[in-house]
């Protein structure tokens, strides 16, 4: 490689990395909700965001109506509400999860308890309140081309789906660290509500990229007078502390995109795409005629983790890609690039070092390069070719095409992308992993500037 090339390169993987960094940090958000008032009259306005107190009630075998009811905040002074309280604590059952397809009951893992949807209505809605446009604007960016045409050609809302009541109780409720199993393609993260009520300990870390945020709601002085909430995407680690006094009860929806909702959300916070040193640093090189010469790829491994293997999940891209993913994306597409999410094949893991590996004649010095192997989205490839524990170039190249991108970052979330036979000891079926990235068509120096006339891949 040229040293202009690796001087070019350099500047804008530094570059790339601060500006996956700072953009890294949009992976959750909340916000706090006032209740006041005691109104309980049908139609009576609520002042923007604030809202009344408001009933739970459950199915329920102590109560003579087989409904149990509890009213939020709950008050410690009032002996009714507080053996309604009891009760609820009494009928909630212990709460599982998902772990390799099962449910899994593990106190070690989680204590806490639940209730089904089915077996809950609760007066609250985080519609109203404005919860959810405010997830939508800060979790969906919906980045805009320079045109004004949104990126996928497509706007997206955000659809909540209540799931469960959670109660995670004094002297030891906790979650430890896991992601939530997304329950479609279309789910990208999940809201948890806490319901106003006495309780210390218990919060909730969110991390992401070397980031993270904690919401210690317990601790909020605001804790028995206001509803309190957060909002992330599911591929993020989060745990719940222990809880050391008191219960937390939350409400948890799956939030799911809603594609095509035109413009009359998701308008959220758009960024300056042409004023970022990223943007200039990529100008800077493309209108350096020594870089990437001939054209060539670029590729950007995605930060977050997407349903890349199925159709579905495939239909979305690139519209719903989250956080940073979504800023790296604009920047490119800002600059007329052509700019594709595909399916990389997992090369990292020496299955094909040394094997695959070729000369490039362009070079001064002949330097060895590794092949990605690149296909569009959307399914995973199955091959009946049979290779050995190692699988063979020929089964590779059912994959799709072997293309030297030049990459700017580490994989990070794997799929099970292609499986082939194996022969060996045993037959058998092995899974390669693939991964989503950006991968960025750089067009020869001789013709940047102009629509880029390059191929696309198949
Ligand atoms: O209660 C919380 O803050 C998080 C709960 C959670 O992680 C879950 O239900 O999957
Ligand atoms: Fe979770």
């Amino acid at each position: 490689m040229s040293s202009i090339k690796t001087a070019l390169t350099d500047a804008i993987s530094a570059e790339l990395g601060s500006f996956i960094v700072s953009k890294s940090s949009t992976f959750a958000c909340g916000g706090t909700i006032p209740i006041q008032g005691v109104s309980d009259t049908p139609g009576d306005l609520k002042p923007a965001g604030i809202t009344f107190p408001f009933a739970l009630r459950w199915d329920s075998k102590y109560s003579a109506t087989g409904v149990g009811k509890l009213t939020f905040p709950v008050d410690p002074t009032n002996t009714m509400e507080m053996q309604n309280f009891s009760k609820l604590l009494e009928e909630c059952e212990p709460a599982s999860f998902g772990y390799k397809g099962e449910d899994v009951l593990d106190e070690t893992y989680r204590k806490a308890t639940k209730l089904d949807r089915s077996a809950f209505s609760v007066d609250f809605c985080p519609y109203e309140l404005g919860i959810i446009d405010r997830i939508a604007q800060i979790l969906l960016p919906n980045a805009k081309s320079d045109d004004g045409a949104h990126i996928g050609s497509s706007t997206h809302g955000v659809r909540a789906e209540l799931y469960k009541l959670n109660i995670y109780g004094a002297p030891s409720g906790f979650f430890k660290s896991h992601v939530d199993t997304p329950r479609s393609d279309l789910q990208f993260g999940s809201l948890v509500v806490s319901l106003p009520c006495h309780y210390e300990g218990g919060q909730l870390i969110v991390r992401h990229a070397g980031h993270s945020m904690t919401f210690d709601w317990g601790a909020s002085e605001l804790v028995n007078t206001s509803v309190q909430w957060a909002a992330f995407y599911s591929d993020c680690e989060h745990e719940v502390l222990e809880v050391t006094e008191g219960n937390r009860v939350t409400l948890t929806y799956n939030l799911f995109y809603t594609s095509d909702i035109g413009e009359l959300v998701g308008n959220g916070p758009t960024m300056s795409v042409k004023s970022l040193p990223l943007h200039s640093k990529i100008q800077e090189a493309l209108d350096n005629p020594d870089f990437m010469s001939n054209g060539g790829y670029l590729g950007i491994h995605c930060q977050h983790a997407y349903a890349h293997s199925t159709k579905e999940g495939a239909q979305q891209l690139p519209g719903v890609l989250k956080g940073s993913d979504m800023a790296v994306y604009s920047v490119f597409q800002s600059l007329r690039l052509e700019i594709e999410v595909k399916s990389v094949l997992d090369s990292q893991n020496g299955l094909f070092r040394d094997q695959y590996r070729y000369y490039d004649d362009s070079d001064e010095t002949t330097r060895k390069k590794d092949l990605s192997y690149i296909r569009r989205l959307g399914e995973v490839v199955v091959t009946e070719t049979g290779g050995y524990e190692e699988p063979l170039q020929e089964i590779i190249d059912e994959f799709g095409d072997a293309v030297d991108v030049l990459w700017l970052t580490q994989p990070r979330h794997a799929n099970v992308g292609m499986v082939h036979l194996t022969y060996g000891n045993q037959a058998g079926i092995n899974a390669i992993y693939t991964y989503a990235a950006l991968i960025v068509n750089i067009p020869k120096a001789a013709i940047r500037g102009r629509a880029s006339d390059a191929a696309s891949f198949t």
